[in-house]
């Protein structure tokens, strides 16, 4: 069952999560080194029965549903680190909070000082030290030592203090460290799957140590943020989406796995960087590239089973959406900057009509940047309105007009625009560029989705403001130099009348002597609580409607006093309250689609979910 444990006494012997299955001649010597360095230390090394209780702990809640029959039935072998071992094991680790007896039962006295110390100290005494960092990548790196360190600490941090430290773990910082991953690579986190390992994937998979994975967050690091190619340098995006999955959305750590698929990369850049982490080579296109794709996926399904989730994040274009329509009918797969992010604007857009009036039926839209996020986003707006009004999605879609880098979209252009694109071709005259395209479309909705920084020029807002009352700005694109506009820009050329939202976080302004409190258009409001949804449910796929439940939940729960701080979501320091929300929405809708496995349906699905998020406390060594 789901339901925590309330006495949270567990021998070390019961806790160690990566086990490895007796009988395959590799995992026998493997066994055997175990024993032996058990012999010299202590009795460390135990065989025991997977079916009774004590092998899971809380966070191992999900054990049981995503176990497969076979791993059901047959015993494992739980090899487990004491004494100096344990003090390098992250899963395990608790330093200085080790009570006397701890120090005594897991052979570790003398090798930690006298004090012990509580995890709230701990805490205190990190939040102290990250704090007089003056640069983010040294919080960053900070924060990176710490969850090798001390994995329950570094999650404690996370989520107690979520509205400060994401802005490090994830973007803008994210971004830097990404640029900069070959000259602060330390230990590698997570798989690396390169063109080296064709034909070598399953293998790789099993090198991995953890059995049970419920989540992959893969990228091919084509399209890291807006910051374009960064080969395999990528990895720090599925690395913090995955620390994100457990912060926020209560994934436990042992069972999330980032990947990074690296078949090159074109940045030169990078290419002649000599501590540059990546294949040194040109990126692989068509059968290669696809060939290493379908390996991966054949070989995460074989060894992981249909319910764990593919997020494919910061993909180019054109594979984004290839792979997710090649996948999406024999997968649980998941495009986060397609999907997750039309998600989150939906959510805001609907909050927003309490703001700017209006039903959605009745605004024009229009998109700087016709990729992932802006088709995505477009797509999902045309299906919501198509559902509320019974319009044909056909229809509903001439509402919505986008820009790229060529102008306005429009039918002209048909027979030159690449398949994600065509929908949006509506008959209009040619518009060269987003200026005379806001003047001649007069939207009420404007969405950057373009990751070029600073395109919401003066005279763009200007004219957005010259039509509207209150004209809604999103600027999506990340980190925060790709921004199309400032949280300042956008308040000061709209005289403080915008309502606005970025992808990346910016400070609060003053404008006219008011505070105006930009929200974050981002879709980590969505993908950790979508993908627990998936979890619980044991979804087996992702349909669009899924998209739209979790859209409504996140769009309720916006509150009067949030609208009055012109804010169109939630505060993110309630973000585990909100997934929790989203992910018993999307439970109940995969339930309703009958692509849901794990039965019986819980009765409470919000307090189902909540009871199955993972928690940072630590807990008890016998
Ligand atoms: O990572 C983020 O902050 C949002 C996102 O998916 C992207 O920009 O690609
Ligand atoms: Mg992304």
């Amino acid at each position: 069952s789901c339901a925590p444990t309330s006495a949270s006494l567990i021998s070390a012997f019961e806790l160690k999560g990566s086990l490895r299955k007796v009988g395959a001649e590799s995992d026998l010597k493997l066994l055997l080194g175990s024993l032996r360095m058990a012999s010299k230390v202590t009795d460390s090394t135990v065989e025991i029965d997977p079916k009774s209780t004590v092998g899971g702990g809380v966070e191992d809640v999900y054990g049981e549903d995503t176990a497969t029959e076979d791993q059901l039935v047959t015993p494992w072998t739980y090899s487990v680190a004491s004494g100096y071992s344990l003090l390098r094991d992250p899963q395990y680790n608790k330093g200085l909070a080790f009570t006397e007896k701890e120090r005594d039962a897991h052979y570790l006295r003398g090798l930690l000082p006298p004090a012990t110390a509580s995890q709230q100290l701990q805490e205190k005494k990190l939040m102290n030290t990250i704090r007089q960092y003056q640069v983010p990548l040294q919080k960053y790196m900070a924060l990176t030592e710490l969850q090798e360190r001390n994995e329950r600490l570094f999650y404690k941090l996370l989520i107690d203090n979520v509205e400060e430290l994401l802005p490090i773990v994830y973007t803008p910082t994210v971004g830097e460290a990404c640029q900069k991953f070959g000259s602060i690579f330390r230990r590698p986190q997570g798989l690396y799957i390169s063109l080296k390992e064709k034909g070598k994937v399953l293998e790789v998979l099993k090198n991995w140590p953890e059995r049970t994975v419920q989540v992959i967050v893969v990228t091919d690091g084509e399209r890291i943020l807006g910051l374009g190619d960064l080969g395999c340098q990528g990895m720090g995006i599925p690395v913090g989406k995955l620390a994100l999955y457990t912060a926020l959305g209560g994934v436990r750590p042992s069972a999330c796995l980032p990947v990074t698929i690296d078949v090159g990369t074109n940045n030169e850049q990078l290419l002649e960087d000599e501590f540059y982490i990546g294949l040194r080579q040109k990126r692989a296109r068509g059968k290669e590239y696809e060939d290493l794709l379908q390996e991966f996926m054949s070989a995460v399904k074989q060894n992981y089973g249909e319910k764990v989730i593919v997020q494919f994040e910061d993909f180019a274009n054109h594979n984004a959406f290839d792979l997710l329509s090649k996948y999406r009918t024999s997968h649980l797969v998941f495009n986060d900057d397609i999907q997750g992010t039309a998600s989150v604007v939906l959510a805001g857009v609907v909050a927003a009509l309490k703001l700017i009036g209006g039903s959605m039926s009745e605004h024009r839209f229009l998109f700087l940047g016709a990729g992932e996020a802006g088709t995505g986003i477009a797509e999902l707006i045309a299906l919501e309105i198509s559902k509320k009004t019974k319009v044909p999605v056909e229809e509903t879609r001439k509402k919505i007009w986008l820009v790229d880098s060529k102008g306005l979209i429009v039918s002209s252009r048909k027979d030159s625009l690449q398949h994600f694109k065509q929908p949006w071709a509506h008959e209009h005259e040619p518009v060269k560029d987003l200026l005379d395209a806001v003047k001649a479309i007069k939207p009420t909705v404007l969405i950057g989705s373009s990751g070029v920084g600073r395109t919401f020029t003066k005279e763009v807002i200007e004219a957005v403001s010259s039509f509207n009352e209150k004209p809604l700005i999103l600027a999506l694109s990340n980190p925060t130099s790709q921004s199309e506009c400032t949280a300042e820009e956008a308040y000061t050329y709209s005289e403080g009348r915008a309502i606005f939202a970025s992808g990346s976080p910016f400070d609060p302004v003053e404008y006219n002597g008011k505070v105006f409190i930009p929200g974050q258009s981002n879709n980590a409001y969505i993908f950790p609580g979508f993908g627990l949804g998936l979890v619980i449910s044991g979804a087996i796929r992702v349909h669009d409607d899924m998209l739209l439940a979790a859209s409504e939940a996140l769009a309720g729960l916006v509150s009067e006093e949030n609208f009055a701080q012109g804010l169109i979501y939630p505060p993110l320091s309630n973000i585990r309250k909100i997934s929790a929300q989203i992910a018993a929405n999307v439970a109940a809708k995969a339930y309703d689609l009958g692509v849901a496995t794990r039965l019986p349906r819980p009765e409470n699905l919000l307090k189902y979910a909540e009871s199955c998020m993972y928690s940072p406390i630590y807990r008890n060594y016998r």
